[in-house]
């Protein structure tokens, strides 16, 4: 097969390409050019309908295949996505933002990892049981759910659509997806993909559109249910508003302010090279960034001089571009939103230590979206600074001088979705890892990733959580059967 991003995205709905009902699209933008490159659906609640009845009538038949039948198709489209590497990551590239090296190492390989992982756990999966004692046997089975919702944002599109869709159509559901409105282009390419590796029609449904629209209405849907949702914690309160009393199961992947402690006895350079990639991966547009810098500070000074001296020597430029480290941000809004957070840091009384500025690359990223990497100082855990996801590029350094004000430090947050601890004091390190209010702990490592850890976030990060048979369990309703010997 021969993948290229079209100029015209269209919803896929039952096996077919087709234009959203209303005739409506909405511009997609590169944000590195600020360029209109595609068109894409602008659906709404009619375009949703028809993906739930296609998933409808296509259930009966997915629900009951042989774990072997899911498994071979899901398989090959891990590897019809591996086969079609070098397409998907300029698709997402020009589409996010991101360099393209980054999409190339990271978001597609884990894109074909996610089909590939559940592919194999489906076979694997096993209905407990109970014994009691002679008297009686428990046995439980999980069956799909029917038709399940499937929402992600922009920052890592193809990585964090297919996390949750490989392991809901596993499980034997039948999906109504939407990937972000901002960077739909490999949603779209997947389904090319899925209709080439035989998925039936109607098993995988994905409309494009914004979230008031067409995502609220796969939220609201009464057919739909269970929902499956990575965004901000803003968009988590209205869709939980909308599907608790609809009795939905709900997974809400959401935003986090997470904190990065370093402490005196850390393996000093692992630190540092690690921080720098916690800080600024992805332009900072990942969920799990360590955006709150807390030094020792025994060392803060050194930190601050050393880390000033790292991070300048990123380079920000063409996506395109090997020598690229960062990119430019996901779009016009988001930047004015980043650079907006940077003017409040200042009014809050904070020191720009190194960035602080758009960036405008020579030729033909003149009109992107850039900032340079910004590093803060001088600002308290009150301030809405290091209270509030900034989602980009920014980093604030605090500092703290004993292990009980470093938690106090860390826990300071409505968030708890990720900490990353460095220490090479064992005890140290596990008595943080049990007090630091977050769903995920990184002990002298950052986003090393198992895909069959339970993932996901404390207080307003969310609720639930996804990965291994957490996943799975989600997409799946248990039902006991007691039978009495
Ligand atoms: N916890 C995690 O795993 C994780 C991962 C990635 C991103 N995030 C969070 O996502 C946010 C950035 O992504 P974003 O700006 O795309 O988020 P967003 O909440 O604006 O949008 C996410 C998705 O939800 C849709 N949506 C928006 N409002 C909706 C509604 N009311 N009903 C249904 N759907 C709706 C959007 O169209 C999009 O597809 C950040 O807050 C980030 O922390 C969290
Ligand atoms: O931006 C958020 C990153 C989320 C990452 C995952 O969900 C994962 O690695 O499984």
């Amino acid at each position: 097969m021969n993948l290229a991003a079209p100029k015209q995205i269209l919803n896929y709905i039952d096996g077919q390409f087709c234009d959203p009902e209303n005739g409506r699209f909405m511009d997609n933008v590169n944000p590195a050019t600020g360029e209109v490159y595609s068109q894409t659906p602008d659906s709404d609640a009619d375009d949703v309908q028809l993906a739930v009845d296609a998933a409808k009538k296509a259930f009966p038949a997915w629900s009951t295949s042989t774990p072997d039948y899911r498994f071979k198709i899901l398989n090959r489209i891990a590897e019809l996505i591996d086969a079609n590497l070098d397409a998907l990551a300029l698709a997402e590239s020009n589409d996010n933002g991101k360099p393209l090296w980054l999409s190339k190492r990271v978001d597609i390989p884990r894109a074909s990892d996610n089909f590939r992982f559940f592919a194999t756990g489906l076979m694997h999966y096993a209905s407990e049981s109970h014994s009691m004692q002679g008297k009686a046997i428990n046995y439980t089975l999980r069956n799909p759910i029917g038709v399940v919702g499937c929402i992600s944002p922009w920052n890592l599109p193809l990585y964090l659509f297919t996390w949750k869709i490989a392991p809901a159509l596993a499980a034997g559901n039948c999906v109504v997806a939407k990937p972000s409105e901002v960077t739909p282009m490999t949603g779209y390419l997947l389904c090319e993909i899925a209709r080439e590796a035989g998925l039936p029609d109607g098993v995988l449904n994905i409309v494009h559109g914004g979230g008031p629209h067409c995502g609220a209405s796969i939220v609201s849907h009464p057919e739909i249910k269970a929902i499956s949702f990575t965004g901000s914690t803003r968009a988590g309160k209205d869709i939980a508003a909308v599907a608790a009393p609809m009795f939905k199961k709900l997974s809400l992947e959401l935003g986090g302010k997470n904190p990065n402690i370093i402490f005196a006895d850390c393996n000093w350079e692992k630190m540092l090279k690690t921080t720098v990639q916690s800080s600024f991966a992805n332009q900072g547009q990942i969920c799990l960034c360590g955006s709150r810098i807390l030094v020792e500070a025994s060392i803060y000074e050194q930190f601050k001089t050393a880390f000033v001296a790292e991070v300048k020597k990123l380079t920000v430029g063409d996506p395109l571009a090997e020598t690229s480290k960062q990119g430019a941000v996901v779009s016009k809004t988001h930047y004015e939103k980043v650079l907006g957070c940077i003017e409040l840091a200042k009014e809050e009384g904070g020191t720009v230590l190194l960035g602080g500025n758009a960036l405008k690359p020579e030729g033909r990223c003149a009109n992107g979206y850039f900032i340079e990497p910004t590093i803060i100082e001088g600002l308290g855990p009150d301030c809405r600074t290091n209270m509030e996801e900034i989602f980009g590029p920014v980093v604030s350094l605090q500092s703290f001088t004993t292990e009980a004000e470093a938690l106090q430090l860390a826990n300071a947050s409505d968030y708890g979705l990720a900490a990353t601890i460095w220490t090479e004091n064992v005890s140290r390190a596990h008595r943080m890892a049990a007090q630091v209010h977050s769903g995920i702990i990184w002990v002298n490592c950052w986003l090393l990733r198992d895909l069959r850890t339970p993932f996901g976030g404390f207080k307003n990060s969310g609720v639930g959580r996804e990965g291994g048979w957490e996943a799975l369990r989600f997409f799946t309703e248990p039902k006991n059967v007691c039978i009495e010997l």
